[in-house]
């Protein structure tokens, strides 16, 4: 089986190969089959037979995650992996994977992320869960907002509605701004908006656009959504680098007449609107999934280039079986700046680098993966340290799908 990468001109065949293997037909340009025009060919693969056959696909996009301390780093995407039904359980996609890995490194990259469709197949190649998102549904009559300090005060500034179309710019700008300031979040590069690659928002789809704008009339926020003939008023994502844009939008959506209950996907772990209603079980949470998964390929760069919210040293002794590698560093945080240094003393913690990988953002604490039995804990402080380490400054949430 050879694994090489794709040309431009390979792009249909490509996209083709891929809907085989999930089963489908592809969709019409004009619909969902408009992310493909995003792919980077140059960072794609195909797996063919030595009969000449393409049986496997598998591509990356060029990302920038925001780790915590709001620190960009490259990452590469990896998308449309597909094995034709024919081929699977023969090791084709474990051959793309250690290709895609050797591919990144030799970028100078050092993290790959994912979003699976099944939880079962990534994490022996190195990947863990960072992020979860879920959706919350409030009853329109259970709406009421509490009254607490931060509303006595209401964020100055203006709340217009456009139609998506009528958007231009303003979605891509105020996005950008989150992005950068919020840990997992990825960027979503021109040319995703450009040739509307994605789900809505990103895709022109009819949405009305609650946009918010500073008191300078700078637009610092929005809400995409659709109230459907069911009554409900579906909220693809709220985008606010402030959280008091965020909630003047959700207010806004919230009063919204004819909606007998909002439905807001892509939440983040400790969403406060939940503290924000009278009723504080009013906002309701379902559909919690883990979304981001991330892979460290080059541990002390990953663990430097973070920012961290704490001073304190550890030992990790650190297992990555897919890639036969095992060290262990000793990391060393002081004044926000790390260093991480291979040593010999005894480690505080042994770990997959997968598991690494779940804590790496800040959005799962070490000492769940301890109890959970991933991660051995060689003293009884250790877990401790490192959850006082690895938190970041506020959960992690990507809501970018890719
Ligand atoms: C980021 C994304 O694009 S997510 C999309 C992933 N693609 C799909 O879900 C499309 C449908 N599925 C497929 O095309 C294929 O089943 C794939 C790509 C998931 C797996 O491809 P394969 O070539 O069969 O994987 P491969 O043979 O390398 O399997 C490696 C190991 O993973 C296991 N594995 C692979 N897929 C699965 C799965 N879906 N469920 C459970 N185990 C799996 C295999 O059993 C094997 O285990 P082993 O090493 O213990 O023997």
């Amino acid at each position: 089986m050879e694994i090489r990468l794709t040309t431009p001109q390979d792009r249909d065949v490509f996209v083709d190969t891929l809907f085989a293997a999930f089963g489908r037909f592809p969709e019409p340009p004009g619909e969902g089959g408009r992310v493909w025009s995003a792919l980077e060919m140059d960072r794609a693969l195909f797996a063919v037979t030595p009969d000449g056959r393409r049986v496997g696909t598998a591509a990356a996009y060029s990302f920038e995650l925001t780790l915590p301390g709001a620190v960009p780093a490259p990452a590469a995407g990896v998308t449309a992996v597909g094995v034709l039904p024919s081929h699977r359980r023969q090791g084709v996609l474990t051959a793309m994977m250690r290709r895609h890995l050797a591919d990144v490194r030799a970028r100078g990259e050092f993290l790959s992320v994912l979003l699976c469709s099944e939880a079962v197949i990534y994490r022996r190649f190195g990947y863990g869960p960072a992020t979860t998102t879920h959706r919350l549904t409030v009853p329109r009559h259970q709406a009421a907002f509490a009254v607490p300090r931060a509303e006595a005060a209401p964020v100055p500034g203006s709340i217009e509605v456009l139609r998506r179309a009528e958007c231009g710019g303003i979605l891509e700008d105020v996005y950008d701004r989150y992005r950068r300031v919020r840990p997992g979040a990825l960027s979503r590069p021109h040319h995703w908006w450009e040739r509307g690659a994605g789900r809505p928002p990103v895709a022109p789809a009819p949405r009305y656009v609650a946009v918010h704008r500073d008191a300078g009339g700078v637009p610092d926020g929005y809400a995409t959504y659709l109230l459907e003939g069911t009554g409900t008023l579906t909220v693809d994502e709220t985008i606010a680098s402030d959280d008091a844009v965020a909630t003047a939008l959700a207010r806004f959506l919230l009063g919204h007449d004819l909606a007998t209950e909002v439905v807001f996907r892509q939440c983040p772990p400790e969403h406060p609107l939940r503290w924000q209603l009278a009723d504080v079980r009013a906002a309701r949470a379902s559909d919690e999934t883990d979304w981001l998964w991330v892979r460290l390929l080059d541990v002390p760069r990953a663990l430097t280039t973070r920012g961290w919210a704490a001073d304190g040293e550890l030992v990790l002794d650190v297992d990555d079986p897919f890639l036969g590698e095992r060290a262990r560093h000793l990391l060393t945080v002081r004044g926000g700046e790390a260093e991480c240094v291979p040593t010999d003393r005894e480690p505080d913690l042994s770990l997959d680098v997968s598991d690494l990988g779940s804590v790496y953002l800040g959005g799962t604490a070490p000492s769940t993966l301890v109890r959970a039995g991933h991660v051995r804990a060689h003293h009884p402080a250790a877990a401790a340290a490192a959850d006082a380490l690895f938190r970041a400054e506020r959960p992690p949430h990507c809501l970018h799908w890719f």
